[in-house]
């Protein structure tokens, strides 16, 4: 690789693992001050798992709750909202054909709503969703894809899914989260899924 190239990539990794991951913790951060009830639930395991000492990559695994939010938060929440993709030479896939020059809209954000898919709740956060894991939360698997799918899929997400849950494990043994009266749900999209108006929350100290 050039030189050239390789700062290109530096600067790839910066703007794909950064802003991504940082707006995914705060919606999850939201998300828990708007449900108590899933944050108790998040805070009872952590302390289980971890108790109070730091999180360790080996305790991190046994977060089952832990992961349940993140990955319905990644549902309701994409900050990858929609992939596009430019068609260069004519392309079939089962029975459709796709001329070359055609550019395709994969909308994530859509799908990962989608009541046909996921049910008259899609609205709704239900992390038990994902009890079982990805494959069966959706009655087609194909249609969560926060992380892009195929061969060009993110190279970061499984680095994303170990710093969320270290982030929020620290987050959670420290701190309690309530939402403030001032926050105004408003989910926009400048690039990445963001609150509109900010993520007001007030942290208590635990
Ligand atoms: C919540 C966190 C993240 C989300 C939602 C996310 C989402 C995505 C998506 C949708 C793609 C396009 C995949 C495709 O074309 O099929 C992508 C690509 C990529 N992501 Fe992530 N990402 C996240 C975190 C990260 C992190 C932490 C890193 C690096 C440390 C990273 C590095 C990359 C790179 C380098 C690519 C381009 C891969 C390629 O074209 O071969 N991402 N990401």
């Amino acid at each position: 690789m050039t030189l050239e190239e390789v700062i290109e990539e530096c600067k790839l990794f910066y703007l794909a693992g950064q802003e991504t991951t940082s707006t995914w913790l705060t919606w999850i951060m939201i998300v828990l001050a708007m449900h108590p009830d899933w944050q108790e639930k998040a805070r009872d395991e952590v302390l289980e798992v971890c108790g109070k000492k730091e999180t360790s990559f080996e305790a991190i695994s046994h977060l089952k709750i832990i992961t349940m939010i993140l990955n319905e938060v990644l549902r309701l929440y994409p900050p990858v909202i929609a992939q596009y993709q430019h068609c260069y030479k004519e392309t079939k896939i089962g029975n459709i054909t796709i001329p070359a020059g055609v550019d395709l809209n994969l909308p994530m954000l859509l799908l990962h709503h989608n009541p046909e898919l996921w049910g008259e709740d899609a609205e709704e956060l239900k992390p038990e969703r994902f009890s079982e894991g990805i494959s069966k939360a959706c009655k087609d698997q194909l249609a969560f894809f926060p992380f892009g799918w195929g061969p060009r899929t993110c190279i970061g997400q499984n680095f994303a899914m170990i710093e969320a849950k270290i982030a929020l494990a620290t987050i959670l043994q420290n701190f309690s989260l309530e939402l403030s009266p001032s926050y105004t749900h408003a989910p926009y999209t400048v690039m990445t899924l963001q609150p509109q108006h900010g993520a007001h929350i007030r942290l208590h100290q635990l």
